[in-house]
């Protein structure tokens, strides 16, 4: 048999953001793959739904309300997921955010917020999840949430664009660390989908004019379309793949003229 197995039946995973956006998408996605799933978020009610959602597709939830830039948070939430689930399997670091300011305006606070929630949590997450990962050695997989800012200039902020690049690259030296441990370590790079991040931005008719203009496939992305690259780089289907980010940006990557 050559077609290997997009199905994650029997396997735990996290996803953290998951109260909306990319990340409930992902985190319903896996289930729907046959994963169980823990959520993490701020906002309880948010992922009381998303929760809802995976129960849905028949797997189990684990809610965690919590701040994924505390390290002391993070700790704990770890030890809840492996109480529940005994082991955790794949780690997506999707939670994020963004300040659009000029970088002649950006603050030390604004500094520090977007460093903190797009690039500290992720690499404490790795950090605190990699270990059991690598105790088990149990064939898991990290995959960060970049972005296409993380690879070609944006006009949406340059600190967001380091946190991004800085995720890319900080992917490709935990996949060199954690080879001899089996654990997978890639990325995805997303250019624009529609969500509450994005959602001011894109009602704006001139600047998806714009969007347009650079994206080959000429239309923005539909959130079942980061699903899909998701489950793969979770799965099976990607056994020999570790170290890469896979944009998934309708071509904008690629444009030139
Ligand atoms: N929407 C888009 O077009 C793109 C998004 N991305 C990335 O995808 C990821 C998800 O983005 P969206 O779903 O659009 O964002 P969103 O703003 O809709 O959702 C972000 C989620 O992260 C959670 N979060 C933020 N800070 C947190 C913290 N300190 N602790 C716990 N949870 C926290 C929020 O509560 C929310 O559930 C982000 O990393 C973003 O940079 C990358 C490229 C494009
Ligand atoms: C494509 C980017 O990751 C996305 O675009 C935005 O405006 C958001 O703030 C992100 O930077």
């Amino acid at each position: 048999m050559y077609l290997p197995t997009f199905r994650l039946d029997g396997k735990t995973a996290i996803v953290t953001g998951a109260g909306r956006g990319i990340g409930r998408a992902i985190a319903v996605g896996l289930a729907e793959a046959g994963a169980d799933v823990a959520i993490m978020s701020r906002t309880e009610s948010d992922l009381r739904e998303t929760a809802r959602l995976i129960e849905a597709a028949g797997r189990k939830a684990c809610m965690l309300a919590m701040d994924v830039t505390e390290r002391d948070q993070v700790q704990k939430a770890v030890s809840v997921v492996i109480d529940e689930f005994k082991e955790i399997n794949i780690l997506v670091n999707n939670a994020g955010m963004n300040i659009r300011s000029k970088a002649l305006e950006v603050t030390d606070e604004e500094w520090q917020k977007i460093m903190d929630t797009n690039l500290k949590s992720a690499f404490m997450m790795s950090q605190e999840i990699g270990r059991t990962m690598a105790d088990n050695k149990n064939g898991a997989s990290i995959l960060s949430i970049s972005s296409v800012g993380g690879h070609t200039a944006l006009r949406t902020g340059v600190v967001y664009a380091a946190t991004k690049a800085a995720m890319i690259q900080m992917t490709k030296v935990l996949a060199l660390e954690w080879g001899t441990f089996g654990i997978r370590v890639n990325s995805l790079g997303p250019w624009y989908f529609k969500t509450p991040l994005t959602e001011k931005l894109l009602s704006d008719e001139q600047y998806v004019n714009d969007i347009l203009a650079v994206t080959p496939l000429n239309r923005i992305g539909e959130l079942y379309e980061i699903v899909g690259p998701a489950v793969f780089l979770a799965s099976d289907a990607s056994s020999y793949i570790t170290g890469q980010t896979l944009f998934v940006d309708g071509g904008m990557t690629i444009k030139g003229f």
